[in-house]
C-alpha cells in the first residue's frame, strides 16, 4: 500500500495536501484540471520534491526521505529518456545494471522482455531506427525489467496517435497485472482513465482527494472537474 501521510506540498506559491493510500495492486489514475498538481503529487512520490510536510510510506516504511533511486518505483514519463547512442538492448540493460555490466543471465531476461514487449529481433539497433511506438515499448521493456512494485505514469504515450496509444496503455495494464504492480496514470484523457483504472485519484483546488470509483466519478463529476472535462 502507498501512504500519504498529511502530505503538504508547495512549490513557490502553490500548494497540494494529500491524505490518502493506494491499494497493493490497484490500477488509479490521477485526473484534474491544468496546473492543479498532479504532476507536483508525481514529483513528491518520486523523491524529486521534497515535502513541506507529512510522510510516504510504502508497504508500512517511511520512504519520505529515501532519495529518488532508491524508492521501490519506476516512472515512465513521455520523454522516454533513451540514450541515442545505445543500442536498445543496453538502453533496456540500464535497468539491470546502470554500468551496463550484463551477465549472460541478464540478456537472456532483455530478451525475454523485448519479446514480450514485441520488439524481438531489434536488441541491436539505436533508438533513431526505431518508430515512435517501438520506442515507447523500449521504454517500457526496461520499466517491466526493473520489477518495481509501483509504476507511475505522466502521460507518457500522449505522442503517439489515438489507436497505437491505446495499445500501449493496454499493454502497460496487462504488464503491471502480470507484476502484480501498483500503478498511477496522470492522464488528460477521461477514456483512458475509464479504460484502464478501475479507480481515479482526483486532483483538484489544492487538494488529491483519496481514489474512488472511476466510473462512478466520470458519470457524476464535480464542478472542479466538470469544467474540465468540457462536461
Ligand atoms: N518549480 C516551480 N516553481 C513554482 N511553481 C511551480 C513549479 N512547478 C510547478 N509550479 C506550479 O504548481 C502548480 C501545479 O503544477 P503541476 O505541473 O503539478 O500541475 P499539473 O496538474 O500537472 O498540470 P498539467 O495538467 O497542466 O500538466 C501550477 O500552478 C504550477 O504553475
Amino acid at each position: 500500500m502507498l501512504t500519504l501521510d498529511n502530505l503538504r506540498l508547495e512549490q513557490g506559491s502553490f500548494r497540494l495536501a494529500a491524505d490518502l493510500s493506494v491499494a497493493t495492486g490497484a490500477r488509479v489514475a490521477v485526473i484534474g484540471p491544468s496546473g492543479a498538481g498532479k504532476s507536483t503529487l508525481l514529483a513528491a512520490i518520486t523523491g524529486f520534491l521534497a515535502p513541506a510536510s507529512g510522510r510516504i510510506l510504502w508497504a508500512g516504511q517511511d520512504i519520505t526521505r529515501t532519495e529518488p533511486g532508491a524508492r521501490p518505483l519506476s516512472i515512465l514519463f513521455q520523454d522516454q529518456n533513451l540514450f541515442p547512442h545505445l543500442s536498445v538492448t543496453q538502453n533496456i540493460g540500464l535497468g539491470l545494471d546502470p554500468r551496463l555490466r550484463l551477465s549472460p543471465a541478464d540478456h537472456a531476461r532483455i530478451e525475454a522482455a523485448l519479446e514480450r514487449t514485441g520488439l524481438a529481433g531489434l536488441g541491436p539497433r539505436k533508438p533513431a531506427e526505431l518508430s515512435g511506438g517501438q520506442q515507447s515499448r523500449v521504454a517500457l521493456a526496461r520499466t517491466l525489467l526493473r520489477a518495481r512494485p509501483l509504476l507511475l505514469l505522466d502521460e507518457p504515450f500522449s505522442a503517439l496517435g489515438p489507436a497505437l496509444k491505446a495499445e500501449m496503455l493496454a499493454l502497460t495494464a496487462e504488464l503491471a497485472a502480470e507484476q502484480g504492480t501498483t500503478l498511477l496514470m496522470v492522464t488528460h484523457d477521461p477514456e483512458d482513465a475509464a479504460a484502464l483504472c478501475p479507480q481515479t485519484l482526483l486532483v483538484a483546488e489544492g487538494l488529491a482527494h483519496p481514489p474512488q470509483d472511476t466510473a462512478a466519478l466520470l458519470a457524476n463529476p464535480p464542478p472542479s472537474l466538470r469544467a474540465y472535462l468540457g462536461a
